[in-house]
């Protein structure tokens, strides 16, 4: 295995009774990079982020992180692991302040304890991740201020807080620009672009210009299947996802 695959998948299966959701995907993740997943509705975009972050079993087929078999662990162990998921509905808690939110997710990564006289260092641990978090995002003036109160945009920047404040390796990312106007889309592309620089990232997104811009491996699916990985300009020129475009009205290829 190249040194620098963060996650892999072998073989990866998601069958629904007869319906296969994904189908045999082999794919490879690397560090300090933007992998991104695209395909038309229906393809199995999200039931491979399910399965990478541990939510959705596999039917067969196998999930490498750092090289160790992970598909049979339970699913709180892929945060603690390392393994972040940010989610396409919103996920927030909208009366905690974004530092509150912050501090939850950053509760599934160090564990629950019971110990009274481990609380105020846990704590003081959990605010820091927290805070962090928010500053990397850029919401650090909005620490204070709960969750219902912050724009739609700066909700979906919080969503990334909240998986940073994971303290993550491997970002998972489902349609972190969905609903978002062009100066919103704008501002989470730039700090995609930063963050790409210290983390795996795995965005599945139809937004295309923002995966043109933002990936440097790109896999198109379709029907759960694998149809080409390469950089941009490899899955651009393929005319095999020319044609699994055609006639999807709201992406252009
Ligand atoms: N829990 C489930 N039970 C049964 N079928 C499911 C389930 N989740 C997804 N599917 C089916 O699996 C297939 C892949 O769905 P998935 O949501 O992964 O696609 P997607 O590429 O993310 O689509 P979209 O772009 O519309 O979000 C679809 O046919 C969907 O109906």
């Amino acid at each position: 295995m190249s040194q620098d695959i963060v996650l892999q998948t072998e073989g990866l299966c998601k069958y629904w009774g007869g319906l296969k959701a994904l189908d045999n995907m082999n794919l490879a993740f690397h560090d300090k990079s933007l992998h991104g997943i695209v395909g038309p509705n229906g393809a199995g975009k999200s039931t491979l982020l399910n399965m990478l972050c541990g939510a959705y079993k596999p039917t067969s087929g196998r999930i490498l992180h750092q090289g160790d078999a992970i598909e049979d662990i339970r699913g709180y162990e892929f945060v603690r692991r390392g393994i972040g998921r940010g989610f396409q509905k919103t996920n927030i808690y909208p009366q905690a302040t974004c530092l509150e939110n912050c501090c939850v997710a950053a509760q599934r990564r160090t564990g629950g304890s019971f110990n009274i006289f481990a609380m105020r260092n846990r704590d003081k641990l959990l605010i820091e991740m927290a805070d962090e978090a928010l500053l990397r995002v850029g919401l650090g003036h909005r620490r204070d201020t709960v969750a219902a109160q912050i724009s739609y945009g700066e909700q979906r920047q919080l969503e990334i807080a909240m998986v940073l404040a994971t303290a993550p390796s491997v970002l998972l990312l489902d349609e972190p620009m969905a609903g978002m106007g062009h100066e919103e889309s704008r501002l989470i592309i730039e700090l995609l672009q930063t963050l790409k620089t210290d983390y795996c990232i795995v965005l599945v997104e139809h937004d295309m210009d923002a995966v043109f811009e933002l990936s440097d491996q790109l896999t198109v699916m379709v029907n759960g299947q694998h149809l080409v990985t390469g950089t941009v300009e490899e899955v651009r020129n393929d005319v095999r996802v020319k044609e699994a475009y055609l006639g999807q009205g709201d992406e252009v290829i």
